[in-house]
């Protein structure tokens, strides 16, 4: 271990080589003769993941508090108004809940966790392959967020696959490991089926017409992550993802055990607890937008890990790049709009080519009070 201080820290020459090997993109950097690298993932202070007293204070007394759990199982039946209601609770106070008993095979989930592992695995020089630092660019495997823009990186890295329509996109994927296009494939279309049927339940608890969120947001724009965050030889001063709100409509995400991903709720920061085949679903800025802050896009942000790599796949559902966005007329309730229209693509764009900040991006569309 090198010398940690509270404001610098200098790292070993074995420890440089752990950074070396874990992250593939800052390889490529270093290669490139940048030279910032040995401290580059050091967060100031404020950017630290401490947690807050308040929520250590209710890890300590073992009062944990959790994001809802929501059992999907009711929907197709009885219990289908109970589900519904549920899903409306959690979108208004949290943004944010898990969901089980959701339909999706289980060897689905495990396959495509197993082949992502996998992936990362590989050696360095096939996965550079696909590296790019172009935010703009559809599928490709990177390293923290923006290189462009990040002025401290991000302890993970990444591969980016879009997944519709998909014939555009397959043969841009990995081409190995051999199985990852065939399981990946299987797993977004049982995602695909599983986004559909969450968007209609939330539109539902919004009194909205069955299928109205499907239509603006479920049935456009499908593309999976796959997060690495390799162990991290200090992870109190860095972290994994920096806080931010998904831009697009939600997002349904897998994760292995291993804990990390946090949100942010009522000045708090909670961790999601991992729940075996359970998948964590968050709003995001189009359905603020749309709603009118009703339902809220959530900030979260994914801490590491000094002893275990962790892996999480999310899938992002958005609409068309040309769609107008604004708040539906029948969510107003007699009060103005919260939000101007803005184009998705245009937003997408702005979120991409910017640095990671928090809701930033959604105060760019709001009304001026
Ligand atoms: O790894 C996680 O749990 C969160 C990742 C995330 O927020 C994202 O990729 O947008
Ligand atoms: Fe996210």
């Amino acid at each position: 271990m090198g010398t940690v201080g509270e404001e610098e820290w200098t790292i070993s020459e074995a420890e440089m080589n752990v950074f070396k090997q874990n992250s593939k993109g800052v390889k490529a950097l270093m290669e490139s003769g940048i030279t910032r690298i040995p401290n580059a993932y050091v967060k100031p202070l404020d950017e630290r993941p401490t947690k807050l007293a308040a929520a250590e204070a209710d890890y300590l007394s073992g009062n944990e508090i959790e994001i809802p759990v929501i059992n999907f199982a009711g929907f197709d039946g009885e219990g289908h108004a109970q589900v519904v209601k549920s899903i409306g609770e959690a979108c208004e106070k949290w943004g944010f809940f898990q969901v089980i008993n959701h339909g999706v095979p289980t060897s689905v989930i495990h396959s495509v966790m197993q082949v992502c592992e996998e992936f990362f695995d590989l050696p360095v020089d096939e996965k550079m392959e696909l590296y790019s630092d172009d935010t703009l660019k559809p599928v490709r495997f990177g390293t923290s967020v923006n290189l462009s823009k990040d002025t401290v990186l991000e302890w993970r890295d990444y591969l980016r696959c879009p997944c519709r329509p998909l014939s555009d996109f397959i043969h841009l994927w990995p081409a190995k490991p051999s199985t990852f296009r065939e399981l990946t494939t299987e797993y977004c279309e049982e995602i695909a089926a599983l986004a559909k049927r969450l968007c209609c339940a939330i539109s539902e608890s919004l009194g909205l017409e069955f299928e109205y969120l499907y239509e603006v947001i479920g049935k456009h724009q499908q593309v999976i992550m796959a997060n690495h965050y390799p162990a991290c030889p200090n992870p109190d001063l860095t972290i994994g993802v920096s806080p931010h709100s998904d831009p697009g409509g939600i997002t349904i995400l897998l994760q292995d055990q291993v804990g990390g991903l946090e949100v942010f709720n009522e000045g708090r920061w909670i961790a999601v607890k991992p729940l075996p085949n359970a998948f964590v679903v968050n709003l995001g800025d189009q359905i603020q937008f749309l709603t009118n802050g009703r339902y809220k896009s959530v900030e979260h942000r994914a801490t590491v890990n000094a002893e275990k790599a962790r892996i999480s796949i999310p899938t992002f559902f958005s609409p068309q790049a040309n769609a107008k966005i604004a708040p539906i007329p029948e969510l107003l309730g007699g009060q103005p709009p919260m939000y101007i229209e803005s184009i998705f693509g245009v937003y997408l764009q702005r979120y991409f080519t910017n640095k990671l900040n928090r809701k930033s991006a959604v105060d760019s569309v709001q009304h001026a009070p």
